[in-house]
């Protein structure tokens, strides 16, 4: 409870800090100004600018950097099954509900940060993969007088699958971009993908390069989250889509009661039977409860200078799909 109380504070100081950011931001100020909570810079708090939370832990930054990257090495391999067991599935419909909400054009260019093994990079490339292949029926249909010869024609010369749509998902843990990798080569996605090593908080790409940048479970494993949704919105062209999914802040009593039952009791347990990883999994139901709840974490996205803010919450507000656009 005090750890809650405490960390309601620092976020509320966090916030109205981002306040003050925005105006100077707007009156043509760049930030690179020590930090505060939630990666938020502050300028009277030199002592605890290096500190941040890995779940209930204080650490300093740069630990909080490599405690991340232990963690998401460690559970690389089993980070699929541990998902399917801790959720019964559930995760499968929250990312293809991200993917529903992006309801991607032909020829979307999307980032998927914090990508991982890849989950939602794949769903986006079946997705449109189903697009284009539907488009070409319905225009095979609307030419019903063609013969075989010429529709068999028209699918040979149709020679890219996915209607020119490209994913690129960019990762800092090398490990789980492995694991992606093999996935991708098992479930036969080649064309239109690309891997690489990169961390959100400085990204490997130029201004204005994506259509859409996405990041699911990513961003609560970010030491300054104010930097990455910057970096976000340097790298979506004008009129791109920002969308987040996370963990949030559950909004009925009763779920509320169980799913924390459930987080401490249960998901450890699962962590050290599937993944021999009692800790890593510790940290993620710690750190779920450190995120922001949406309001705030809304707040933050206005704050990077997106706009059209809203979120979704889904499953009694254990998820939000959170979304932005860069105008
Ligand atoms: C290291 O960092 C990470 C590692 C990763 O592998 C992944 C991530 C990122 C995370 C994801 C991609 C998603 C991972 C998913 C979750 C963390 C789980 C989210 C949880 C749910 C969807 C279920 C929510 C559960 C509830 C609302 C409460 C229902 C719970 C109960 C009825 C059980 C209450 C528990 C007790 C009383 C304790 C004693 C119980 C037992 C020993 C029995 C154990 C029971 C089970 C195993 C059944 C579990 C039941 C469910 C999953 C129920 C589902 C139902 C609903 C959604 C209503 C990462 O960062
Ligand atoms: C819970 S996984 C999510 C993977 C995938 N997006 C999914 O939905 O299954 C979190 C991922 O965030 C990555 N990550 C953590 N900090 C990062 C950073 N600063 N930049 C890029 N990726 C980061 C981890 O390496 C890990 O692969």
């Amino acid at each position: 409870m005090a750890t809650h109380r405490s960390y309601a504070l620092w976020s509320y100081c966090g916030r109205r800090w981002s306040r003050v950011m925005r105006c100077c931001r707007l009156a043509g100020f760049r930030s690179s100004w020590p930090r505060g909570p939630l990666g938020v810079r502050h300028l009277s708090q030199e002592k605890q600018a290096t500190e941040t939370h890995f779940g209930f832990e204080t650490v300093s930054e740069e630990e909080k950097g490599d405690k991340v990257y232990h963690v998401f090495e460690s559970v690389a391999k089993k980070y699929d099954v541990m998902n399917d067991m801790m959720s019964l599935g559930i995760h499968r419909i929250w990312k293809d509900m991200l993917v529903w909400k992006m309801h991607p054009f032909p020829g979307t260019q999307l980032l998927d940060v914090a990508g991982g093994t890849g989950d939602i990079a794949f769903r986006f490339l079946n997705y449109v993969q189903a697009q284009h292949k539907g488009k070409l029926k319905r225009q095979l249909r609307a030419q019903q007088n063609l013969s075989w010869e010429e529709i068999a024609r028209k699918y040979q010369n149709e020679e890219d699958p996915l209607g020119g749509s490209r994913v690129v998902v960019c990762d800092i843990n090398k490990e789980m971009l492995k694991i992606g990798k093999q996935k991708a080569r098992a479930q036969g996605h080649k064309a239109g993908l690309a891997w690489v090593l990169g961390d959100a908080e400085e990204l490997p790409f130029d201004d204005d390069k994506f259509d859409v940048y996405t990041i699911a479970f990513g961003i609560r494993n970010v030491t300054h989250i104010d930097q990455a949704l910057q970096e976000a919105h340097r790298v979506l062209k004008p009129g791109g889509r920002f969308l987040c999914l996370e963990f949030s802040q559950v909004n009925n009593p009763l779920v509320s009661r169980l799913y924390d039952l459930y987080s401490f009791q249960v998901i450890p347990v699962l962590g050290e039977v599937i993944a021999g990883d009692w800790k890593s999994y510790q940290y993620l139901v710690e750190s779920i409860r450190q995120f922001p709840s949406q309001e705030e974490f809304k707040e933050m996205i206005q704050d990077a200078g997106f706009e059209k803010v809203t979120y979704e919450s889904l499953t009694s507000g254990i998820v939000a799909i959170h979304s932005g656009f860069k105008l």
